[in-house]
């Protein structure tokens, strides 16, 4: 038996990074350790922590850089945390579930059909599953519940659901999904903390801006359209992932090099965006070092900017104007520089930016005069998780203000 009181661990798989947190059960659920194991631009894994009840309270450690063995690394290190022999339960972000999108309890059934559509989203569900099925291999007595991305747009109008391509394959759940739903779904629960009634009952464009980049507009708190489609590998450019490209490239290639549709796939997942147009680095914060020397990482740089630039526009206009921009995730957190050229010119819709408060990564970055609010705030997809979780097992100890 465990010294610890009941705890749960969430699981958040993504293209750069393995997000954890582990959670004491109760109300409000109280954060313990988390950390990350995280790959960077130039071939590095490392796994960093926080755990305010060691000593020291922070730490890191060289990871595998190959991704699917990391799952194992990760549960082998959590396994040695003496909080661990408390964990109750365990909730994964899992980035597709084509027909499924609310959160429920991870069965056999639900893992094979997930595991037939990995294919789709080699990014992140081949990891997501490898740390699922990790766990049941060595506990197999934990519950484990799934959170899925796309619940957030479940709800999106059939006209921006709807693919331009013959019907029949509406039946066979092609569609616009989206993603980044947890990240949202958190997102629009802080301006409801903050009070921000405009925000909240108004229109609203979140920019969640990671290794895979997306953006979401929310007309009165629901999601009304996003940049992502069918797949993660649509929309806007990310570290290594294209975004929107011609489907007349995927013929162009096949003819001229005898490009395979596996070799597509690398090229539009592994090897393009940030990447592809710097040929050095995948990561946001190097190509800003290197912009100024490097013609090619500075190219890298302003085609992601206009892209987001021309994303803020089009959701407007699906919104028909906007009142509230929130930036989030690695880059729309902590790159100033970023968010600056993603809002340049935009004075048109009434947005302007301060730049102090720009550069010092202020929770409000817009400026006084400014008719749209422009916010940065700390994206949180593990409380989402959760929540989830003590909802889907019906966790919830004594009654008390949720987190
Ligand atoms: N200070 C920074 N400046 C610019 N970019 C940053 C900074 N910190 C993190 N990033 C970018 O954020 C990305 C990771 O975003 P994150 O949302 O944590 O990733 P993931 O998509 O794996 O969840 C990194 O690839 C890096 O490019
Ligand atoms: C949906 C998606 O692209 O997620 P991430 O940014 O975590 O890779
Ligand atoms: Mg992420």
């Amino acid at each position: 038996m465990s010294d610890h009181a009941p705890t749960l661990l969430t699981i958040n798989g993504g293209s750069s990074s393995i997000k954890f947190a582990l959670f004491q059960i109760g109300a409000p659920l109280q954060r313990l350790l988390y950390g990350q194991i995280a790959w960077d631009g130039a071939g590095r894994a490392m796994l960093s922590y926080t755990d305010p009840a060691s000593d020291p309270p922070q730490g890191q450690i060289e990871a595998p850089f190959v991704r699917e063995s990391a799952s194992a690394v990760l549960i082998d290190w959590l396994e040695q945390q003496a909080s661990f022999d408390s964990v109750q339960a365990v909730g994964h972000r899992l980035v597709h579930g084509m027909s499924h999108c609310e959160a429920q309890r991870a069965t056999d059934d639900l893992l094979a059909e997930i595991q037939r559509e990995a294919p789709e989203d080699p990014e992140h569900l081949p990891l997501e599953l490898s740390l699922l099925h990790e766990i049941a291999a060595r506990r197999p007595d934990l519950p484990q519940v799934v959170c899925f991305d796309t619940e957030f747009h479940a709800e999106m109008p059939r006209v921006a659901r709807v693919l331009p391509i013959p019907r029949r394959y509406q039946a066979l759940g092609v569609q616009r999904y989206g993603f980044h739903g947890l990240s949202y779904a958190y997102l629009m629960q802080e301006l409801r903390r903050l009070g921000d009634h405009a925000a909240t009952s108004g229109r609203v464009v979140l920019a969640h801006l990671g290794s895979g980049a997306s953006m979401a507009a929310v007309l009165s708190g629901r999601s009304i359209d996003t940049s992502m489609g069918f797949t993660p590998a649509s929309g806007l450019p990310g570290a290594t992932r294209s975004g929107d490209l011609d489907p007349g490239l995927v013929a162009y290639l096949a003819r001229i090099e005898d490009r395979s549709i596996e070799g597509f796939q690398q090229l539009v997942q592994r090897e393009s965006g940030l990447l592809g147009l710097s040929e050095t680095s995948s990561d946001m914060r190097e190509l800003l070092e290197l912009e100024a020397t490097d013609q090619r990482a500075a190219e890298a740089v302003a085609n992601f900017c206009y892209q987001a630039k021309k994303r803020i526009g089009s959701l407007t206009a699906a919104l028909g104007g906007l009142d509230t921009l929130v930036f989030a995730g690695g880059i729309g957190e902590h790159a100033p520089a970023v968010r600056e050229r993603a809002c340049q010119g935009l004075g048109f819709l009434g947005l302007e930016l301060d730049p102090q408060r720009n550069a010092a990564n202020a929770a409000v970055i817009s400026s006084a005069d400014s008719r749209v609010t422009v916010r940065v705030i700390r994206t949180d997809e593990e409380a989402m998780i959760a929540r989830a979780v003590t909802r889907v097992l019906d966790l919830d100890s004594p009654p008390g203000p949720r987190p």
